[in-house]
């Protein structure tokens, strides 16, 4: 546990990280120091002055996203798979755009300055702009945990069909089919999301365009992937019912969601994270036991909950079976 003092002091770094890495994105420097290059030729080709793109420079090495030889600087090759604009894995859509919906002057917001336009969540519109953001979230670190964790059921080896329900992108399923070619993987987002992921697959994935408070979730299905999207239920009791009854017998609906705790103060990253939408009126999270409880309401007979530690903070792993 790291003391108080130390962590006052690290918040005054804790600003400045980001923005160092921000000028990196901006300069496109990741893209161009993939093969290496001297600074004397990085800063003529950039217009900006040598000594001070140089500090900026060490300051990436010591953050350990570039290496330094003499005058010479590199892409280090961990932080490449997701700084290249060119690889799989990149996250520079998500560093791109999330950080517009989670950074602000949060005095100014509190004191109520400014035009303050709160993000719509129940916008289609919304979530369409938010395509290659989520993509890349996916590829670059959100699906490598979300199989860990579909591989870590009993079920797992014997699911042929597989629904998500408000998917994103088309990551989770390909990489579904990719493993096993035997099973098919529906996915159901709102239009015009939905007709966003039919683009990105072939016809091994099927694609349903709705809201999932509306649409039919077809099946039967022998596994229901809920991931961060059960926030928008209108009725989350009806819905879940919904997808009990979209089910096959000896089904499994597994819902990966935040479960905040302690009179919802923590995990501190989720707290953090959804500060801004929330000081402009848009406070989404599940409180822990929250979905599990909703699952049992929905006539499930058992409910299996753990928290499970990801690169983006602490989640509540909710796996239901059986009738109720
Ligand atoms: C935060 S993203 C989560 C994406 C993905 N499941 C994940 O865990 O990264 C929320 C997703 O839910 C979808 N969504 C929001 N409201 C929905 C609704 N009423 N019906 C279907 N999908 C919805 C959004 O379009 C978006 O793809």
């Amino acid at each position: 546990m790291i003391s108080v003092p130390a962590m006052l002091f690290d918040l005054i770094q804790a600003p400045l990280r980001w923005q160092v890495l921000n000028a990196g994105l901006q300069l496109d420097l990741f893209d161009r120091l993939t093969d290496g290059c001297d600074v004397a030729e990085l800063a003529a080709s950039l217009g900006l002055d040598q000594r001070r793109l140089m500090v900026v420079l060490d300051a990436l090495c010591a953050m350990e996203l570039l290496d330094k030889q003499g005058c010479r600087y590199q892409l280090a090759a961990s932080a490449a798979p997701y700084l290249r604009s060119d690889s799989d894995r990149s996250l520079r859509p998500m560093l791109q755009t999330l950080p517009l919906l989670r950074h602000a002057d949060v005095l100014a917001v509190l004191r109520g300055e400014g035009a303050e336009t709160p993000p719509d969540l129940s916008d289609p519109a919304f979530w369409d702009r938010s395509a290659a953001s989520l993509r890349s979230f996916h590829r670059g670190m959100g699906v490598d945990l979300m199989i860990g964790l579909l591989e870590s059921l009993p079920e797992w080896p014997s699911v042929r069909r597989v629904l998500d329900l408000g998917a994103g992108s088309e990551t989770l399923a390909l990489r579904i089919i990719d493993q096993r070619p035997q099973r098919t993987v529906t996915v159901l987002d709102l239009p015009p999301l939905a007709a966003r992921i039919a683009g990105a697959v072939d016809d091994r994935v099927r694609v349903i365009s709705g809201d999932f408070n509306e649409t039919d979730l077809g099946g039967p299905h022998d596994l229901i992937w809920a991931s961060m999207t059960l926030y928008f239920a209108r009725d989350l009791t009806a819905v879940l019912r919904k997808a009990r009854q979209a089910l096959a017998a000896g089904g499994v609906f597994v819902s990966l969601h935040e479960g905040l705790t302690r009179q919802k103060t923590a995990p501190e990253s989720h707290v953090i994270g959804r500060l801004v939408p929330a000081l402009r009126g848009v406070n989404v999270s599940f409180e822990h036991g929250q979905i599990a409880t909703a699952l049992r309401q929905a006539g499930f007979a058992e409910v299996e909950s753990r928290q499970v530690a990801t690169p983006f903070g602490l989640i509540e792993l909710d796996v239901a079976r059986g009738e109720g």
